[in-house]
């Protein structure tokens, strides 16, 4: 590339640790935070393949926006004649990928969403009924197992018309399979068959619950963490819905300001993606210097390290909703926060993703308070082997009902 670069190890280049010991995001970190003004980027290889980590967020406005048509694949596999699943809106390159976007994206509109809001605050309902039945008995709540049922049920019926129901079915196969669909793609007949018959919708809705639920994880763990900003978030929410006649109206939804900005700083936090993967899909001259970056070369956006430099989050490791009040917000550059990515391939799903992770916080806050159990294992320990964040025995909270 003759570029700055990392020195690599004769086999693994640098990347050794992917998979193995490091969350992606805080691999690239490590990276990012070493290389930083030094130039628009870090070159780093995987194996033997060069890998560009962009260090400015110019650049990566260059990358996910402005230069869109030098970047618009993510170079990950797929092959539609053998593995027909692994080929969906995700993994798609250029004009295909074009084409099935527009095609999905009117399912997405805001207009959509309030069409979908009311089947959702059903869904939230039972959620409700769940987080009662443990905190009657006394119990900790598996807080992951809990809002992955809620996240896959919600989905569910919005995609499919299903009633999944794996909130009130122990045994849910909807629950067991759609859970397996992440660990073995493989698995289960049925409902494979139902994936290929909605490709489009189920790489949706398995995009769509583990991300969701991952969210909303985190989010509690922190509320449990941070007891005043859970009593500010519950007196917001009520405070709210009583000047909406008590009723949870997307209206409503919308006016939960404080809410919104403890969601944002859930997912600066806690971004289920570490990284943005793109390809580089023709030669490109990287602006403002002599670097051409050569086609096939993959590029990482580094979305963990950007949301927890100093530079945009004082901060960092504190969760602080604040960073998220208008006037921080814009105080930030572009891309300074991009949990769902930026530009045409951002998150398709990503205002479905905000109201239900913002019902299921409404749902379970309004009535119930939380705390941290010793069964979880403190400081968190991100797993690596997993694209997404996901903790080390899990987060497992006490809950208690508000007379
Ligand atoms: C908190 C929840 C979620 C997060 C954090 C999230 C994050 C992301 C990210 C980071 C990307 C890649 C963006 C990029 O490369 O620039 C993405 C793409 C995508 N997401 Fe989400 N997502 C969430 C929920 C959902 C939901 C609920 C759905 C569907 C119902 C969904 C469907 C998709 C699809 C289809 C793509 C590929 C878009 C494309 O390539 O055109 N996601 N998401």
């Amino acid at each position: 590339m003759g570029a700055p670069y990392e020195e690599p190890h004769f086999i693994f280049g640098n990347l050794k640790g992917v998979g193995i010991y490091d969350h992606d995001g805080q691999l690239t970190e490590r990276f990012y935070r070493k290389h930083k003004n030094k130039g628009p980027f870090v070159g780093v290889y995987f194996f033997l393949s060069p890998v560009v980590i962009p260090t400015d967020l110019e650049f990566v406005k260059s990358i996910l926006v402005k230069d869109f048509n030098y970047f618009h694949d993510r170079g990950i596999y797929f092959n539609e004649k053998d593995d027909p699943l692994s080929a969906h809106l995700f993994t798609l390159p250029g004009l295909r990928w074009k084409r099935l976007r527009t095609k999905i994206t009117p399912a997405f509109t805001s207009g959509k969403m309030k069409l979908m809001f009311p089947i959702v605050v059903e869904v939230a309902q039972r959620l409700e009924d769940k987080i009662s039945k443990v905190a009657e008995v006394g119990a900790v709540m598996d807080v992951k197992a809990v809002m992955a049922r809620f996240t896959m049920d919600s989905i569910g019926t919005c995609a499919f018309g299903l009633a999944s129901n794996t909130l009130q079915d122990e045994s849910s196969e909807f629950f067991r399979v759609g859970m397996s669909v992440f660990d073995n793609p493989r698995h289960g007949t049925w409902f494979l068959f139902l994936l290929i018959a909605f490709r489009e919708l189920a790489v949706d809705y398995s995009a769509g619950f583990e991300t969701s639920s991952t969210t909303l994880q985190f989010c509690f763990y922190e509320l449990a963490c941070n007891p005043d900003i859970q009593e500010r978030t519950r007196s917001h929410i009520l405070e709210v819905l009583e000047a909406h006649g008590g009723e949870l109206t997307y209206e409503a939804m919308v006016d939960m300001k404080y809410l919104d900005q403890v969601i944002c700083e859930t997912l600066r936090h806690y971004p289920p993606a570490g990284n943005h993967f793109r390809e580089v899909t023709q030669d490109y001259k990287v602006p403002g210097t002599e670097f051409t970056l050569k086609k096939g070369t993959s590029v990482m956006v580094p979305v963990y390290a950007v949301h927890h430099d100093p530079e945009y989050y004082p901060d960092p490791l504190k969760f602080n909703p604040d960073n998220f009040a208008d006037e921080n917000v814009k105080a930030r550059p572009f891309a300074a926060y991009m949990p769902f990515g930026e530009g045409p391939r951002i998150c398709i799903g990503a205002r479905f993703a905000m109201m239900q992770v913002k019902i299921g916080v409404i749902a379970g806050l309004r009535r119930y308070r939380y705390t941290v159990s010793t069964k979880t294992r403190q400081p968190l320990k991100l797993l690596s082997k997993i694209f997404l964040a996901s903790v080390e025995g899990g987060i497992w909270l006490n809950v208690e009902r508000i007379e």
